[in-house]
């Protein structure tokens, strides 16, 4: 079989996704001070990622999980992967991080392919770039899940000709056009970085939206033949002003 024509990615920011379960019953062992100074610096911690957002040299968004996968979801953009590294290990060094037990951590980087553009021409369109340095949107609901393209038999992804992955990919986002407004999405590649091929990271004002998008998807010839999925995590927006009551006992 002759080899057919892979697709440029244009790259972005390198994104971590670290859902924390809570371990609550330790948790309510510590003192009440030490549940204060824990609350605090985690406080300080995420004022600084958010001053990083606010430089444009990064981006944070921190979330509660719902279901028992995970409790916390602390989401983080860096322009190097190594930033990412750091600020994990800074983290896991916090008091509160000897409460917190890792539930799933996924590593990516923000990707556009360039099925319906030239990456050239991606270069210097500010659009785009936007797209590739994401401020995360401030929206109520995450939705996250990773996936893969399926190699097998017919349905083989990486053995179709690349007009017919572009079509399919532009069926795709015509159906994605419908959610405008409703449902916000990043895609983040992680060939060769995690154990699926994307991060699917979706928000929207209305929870029941990711359920409509996702629903209708699954009927789009691309997902019908060829997506494989990973598990789904959803939650809620949080600021730091409601760190309080999350870790009130
Ligand atoms: C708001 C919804 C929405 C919209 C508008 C949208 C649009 C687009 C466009 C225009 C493009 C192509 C260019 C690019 O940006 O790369 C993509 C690309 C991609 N998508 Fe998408 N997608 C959405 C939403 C959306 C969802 C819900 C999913 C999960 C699939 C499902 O069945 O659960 C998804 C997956 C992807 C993936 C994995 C890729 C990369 C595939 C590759 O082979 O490279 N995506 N997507």
């Amino acid at each position: 079989m002759p080899a057919v024509q892979a697709v440029e990615t244009v790259d972005g920011w390198y994104c971590l996704h670290d859902f924390r379960t809570v371990n609550w019953s330790a948790w309510k062992k510590a003192s009440e001070d030490e549940r204060k100074q824990a609350i605090e610096e985690l406080n300080q911690l995420m004022g600084d990622w958010e001053g990083i957002e606010k430089e444009k040299n990064g981006s944070f968004g921190f979330y509660t999980i719902v279901g028992q996968k995970a409790d916390l979801l602390f989401m983080n953009l860096r322009p190097t992967m190594e930033e990412l590294t750091e600020l994990e290990t800074k983290f896991n060094k916090t008091k509160l991080a000897e409460y917190l037990e890792p539930a799933y951590s996924y590593v990516s980087v923000v990707e556009l392919s360039t099925y319906m553009s030239k990456a050239e021409d991606m270069e210097n369109n500010p659009e785009i770039q936007a797209r590739l340095h994401p401020i995360l949107p401030k929206w109520n609901h995450v939705c996250f899940y990773p996936m893969d393209k399926r190699r097998a038999g017919e349905d083989n992804w990486y053995a179709e000709e690349f007009d017919e992955r572009a079509r399919l990919m532009y069926d795709h986002g015509m159906t994605g056009r419908k959610y405008a407004g409703k449902v916000r999405q990043m895609i983040t590649g992680s060939m060769g970085f995690d154990d699926w091929e994307w991060g699917v990271t979706l928000y929207a004002h209305d929870v029941l939206q990711f359920k409509k998008l996702i629903y209708e998807m699954r009927f789009d010839e691309v997902s019908a033949r060829f997506a494989e999925f990973g598990s789904f995590y959803i939650g809620h927006r949080k600021e730091r002003d409601d760190l309080e009551s999350i870790f009130s006992v």
